[in-house]
């Protein structure tokens, strides 16, 4: 073995470098042979499997030759530049032993995506096929034939660095090693605003996870930073790969807690070369909402609860306030008077064996029948004929019985009478939930609970039907006065997805204007509330093939409901750490997560190894969860830095000067994101402190979830427990989002100013 000086570092990455040169040339002709390959290696991509079960060795070996045609070769390499990270990562130096042809040593590249030259040899493998999980699995325990597993640094196409682990403990003379280590390496860089992908320094563990079969259900466990995130990105990706049919075709939905994960992880699917995966937040799941306001606890508790269905399926029968509630037509010169009694048999009969929004027919038969027993005159079929094909009849009935968006029928809720009437709450809780329907009216806004109550009746009332442009209901109609500003002529309304209009819409001449899209623009501009809320087609349940929940924890009973309705037949997995629940009910929890599940088979991977916090930053954290939820699951930090968390303390009235200085040393300290994570009352007066620098930025403590910086400032912890829904819970989490310095501040009265 030869020892390292700068020369030999040099050298090394001179080689290296006339490799990853030879990759690119190699890819640069790929991506012209593209556009003809292309029909060509997505045939091959195809395999005869009926989208069940995992791939075949053979089926895989299919794949890498697919990727080696690369019909999207310059798109990746595109996307690859832009990430200013190499499409090589790493080098193993095998030893084949035994007799054979393959005996002796064997050099293979792994990269971002396998190529191959003219003579159809492999000069890099995609790190998802089985011959690149050594450059993971191997051990100097367990070498797996690996003398020298090596990470290459590129930026762009230039090498910049290597890293080596050796796996044996004698190795040949030839063999030079450089440098720490590389997951060391990797660990103290400065983190950026986005995640990155760690394909290049998976561990074994890790790779266990992401390599598990794709079948049932896998559950990925363990502390804050383990890398549960990061690495159920990555199996999404090896799933992607190695069954593209089922995972494309099927599709793939990521959800997280929030709007602030969802651009915090939205680069590390396309950086490993897969773009076809929905990133979703709990707010936005459902096509044609958005929501981002929370509840206080005590309004998302009655929101997040099963019993709130008993709630929503009383609603969902209940009359549309502005109905008519009595019938008077004459049919064939006989008087008929349907009164409000009659008309709720009708309903309670309709809906026994119908979904609301689709049984306008059983509506109209329901009525016939009730007028027919006052009638009883001449023939019973004529006289149904005749009330059927009445204008009158259908007058009232359009009026009666239109279809009804489950957001309008939720706003119904605004009414604390009408929630009382319904039972099923307390009478607290019935005040809770009509206030926060009245805030909604008021702002315009829903909150991300609320997103799970919406699919619930949509579930239940059916799909909004679309009725003929004379019989909008009269908050559309408001849509239409609103739009026509924006130059939109007409308006359709469309039954399911999102804002498409259900087909070409035609001014007087016959000219194609202005259409829904548009209209839904308008309509979210709009400045009255009700029609913000309503805007935009809603969406029904869109199935996927995998389900990937992250922050698993948090999710309310309802919110699986939604999530189990979009994988019914999915694979899914599952991400998640009891200590960073903000969700009080997790027996509740627990059970609909498992309706949700089915009768999958299960499976679970868990991570002990905290990969994020310098361990000075993470003792500190433990030591705050272990006081009050002793079986907390506790990681082990790998780094030290040798700097504890800063404890500070200042007046209330010199939170924000003492929060400048403290921020201004850690600008100091760190060259990446600097975050100050603050409670509600003091947030506003923080928030001038943005202006420090381009990578300060301050949040508050939920949406910190699943996020992390090179450096935080914690202000006011002891608030941060009192106002979030998690207590102790939530301070854990905002206590483990630094990776290399964390400050806390605590406004103490008599403090010095
Ligand atoms: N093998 C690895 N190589 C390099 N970095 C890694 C590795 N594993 C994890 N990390 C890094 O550790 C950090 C924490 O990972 P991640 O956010 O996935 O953890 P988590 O378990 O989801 O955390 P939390 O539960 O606190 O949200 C990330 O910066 C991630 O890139």
């Amino acid at each position: 073995m030869s020892t390292t000086t700068n020369d030999l570092v040099e050298a090394e990455i001179a080689a290296e470098q006339e490799h990853v040169d030879r990759v690119y040339a190699e890819l640069a002709k790929a991506a012209q042979r593209a556009e003809l390959v292309h029909a060509e290696g997505m045939q091959r991509g195809q395999t005869d499997r009926r989208g069940t079960g995992d791939p075949r060795e053979e089926e895989l070996a299919g794949l890498f030759e697919r990727d080696a045609l690369v019909y999207s070769a310059s798109k990746r390499r595109a996307s690859l530049e832009h990430q200013h990270e190499g499409l090589v990562f790493g080098r193993l130096d095998l030893e084949h032993t035994g007799g054979g042809p393959a005996a002796g040593r064997e050099i293979r590249y792994v990269g971002r995506l396998g190529v191959r030259d003219d003579d159809y040899e492999p000069l890099v493998v995609d790190w998802r096929a089985p011959a690149a999980a050594p450059f993971y699995r191997a051990t100097p325990v367990d070498p797996q034939g690996v003398i020298r597993r090596r990470v290459l640094r590129c930026q762009g196409e230039r090498v910049v660095g290597v890293e080596d682990d050796l796996m044996v403990a004698d190795p040949p003379e030839d063999i030079v090693v450089v440098g720490d280590g590389a997951l060391m390496a990797a660990l103290t860089r400065s983190r950026g605003t986005r995640m990155r992908d760690i394909v290049a320094t998976i561990q074994q563990h890790q790779d266990e996870a992401i390599r598990a079969p794709a079948r049932g259900v896998t559950e990925i466990t363990g502390g804050p930073g383990t890398g549960k995130t990061v690495v159920a990105l990555h199996r999404a990706a090896y799933l992607l790969y190695s069954d593209r049919r089922r995972y494309e075709g099927g599709g793939v939905l990521v959800v997280g807690p929030s709007a602030a994960y969802t651009a915090y992880i939205e680069r590390v699917l396309p950086s490993l070369g897969e773009d076809s995966v929905v990133l979703r937040s709990l707010g936005d799941v459902v096509a044609g909402m958005t929501a981002t306001r929370l509840d206080p606890p005590a309004t998302a508790a009655v929101k997040g609860s099963l019993r709130i269905r008993q709630l929503l399926a009383r609603l969902s029968r209940e009359p549309i306030p502005d109905a008519p509630t009595q019938l008077r037509v004459f049919v064939g010169g006989h008087a008929v008077r349907l009164t409000e009694e009659h008309l709720r048999r009708a309903r309670s009969q309709v809906l026994r064996h119908h979904h609301r929004n689709t049984s306008y027919d059983a509506a109209v038969d329901a009525l016939a029948a009730l007028a027919w027993e006052q009638v009883q005159h001449g023939e019973r079929a004529e006289f149904v004929d005749r009330f059927t094909d009445s204008s009158d009849v259908e007058a009232f009935v359009r009026q009666w019985w239109r279809p009804v968006d489950p957001r309008e029928v939720l706003l119904w809720l605004a009414d604390e009478q009408l929630v009382r009437r319904l039972g099923v709450v307390s009478a607290d809780e019935a005040r809770l939930l009509a206030e926060s329907y009245q805030r909604a009216l008021e702002d315009g806004e829903w909150t991300v609970a609320d997103v799970a109550l919406v699919d619930d009746l949509h579930a239940r009332l059916g799909p909004v039907v679309d009725l003929p442009s004379e019989e909008r209901g009269f908050y559309e109609i408001e849509e239409l006065d609103d739009a026509s500003q924006y130059g939109v002529a007409a308006i359709r309304l469309g039954s399911e997805g999102a804002a498409r209009p259900a087909g070409p819409v035609l001014d007087e001449d016959g000219n194609p204007v202005a259409v829904a899209v548009e209209a839904t623009a308008s309509q979210r501009l709009s400045r009255d509330p009700r029609t913000r809320l309503l805007a935009g087609r809603l969406g029904g349940a869109e199935e996927y093939a995998h389900v990937l929940v992250d922050e698993a924890q948090d999710l309310s009973p309802m919110q699986w409901r939604m999530l189990g309705r979009r994988g019914r037949w999915a694979s899914w997995t599952v991400v998640g750490d009891l200590a960073q629940a903000s969700w009080d009910d997790l027996e509740e929890s627990a059970r609909a997560r498992e309706e949700a599940f089915g009768s999958n088979v299960r499976r679970s991977f868990h991570m002990d190894t905290n990969y994020r916090n310098a361990r000075e930053i993470f003792d500190h954290a433990a030591a705050v969860i272990q006081e009050h939820v002793p079986d907390a699951d506790i990681p082990r930090a790998v780094r030290e830095t040798g700097h504890l968390p800063e404890e500070l303390t200042c007046a209330p009235e010199g939170v924000v000067e003492a929060a400048r200085e403290a921020v201004d040393d850690l600008l100091g300290e760190v060259d990446g994101s600097v975050a100050i994570i603050a409670p509600a009352a003091w947030r506003e007066q923080l928030s001038g402190l943005e202006a420090l620098a381009d990578r300060v930025l301050v949040i508050d403590p939920l949406s910190t979830k699943g996020l992390e910086y090179d450096a935080t400032l914690v202000v006011d912890p002891d608030e941060i427990v009192a106002e979030s829904p998690g207590g102790v819970r939530a301070l854990y989490v905002v206590l483990t989002r630094a990776a290399h310095r964390m400050t806390v501040l605590r406004p103490v009265d008599g403090a010095r100013a």
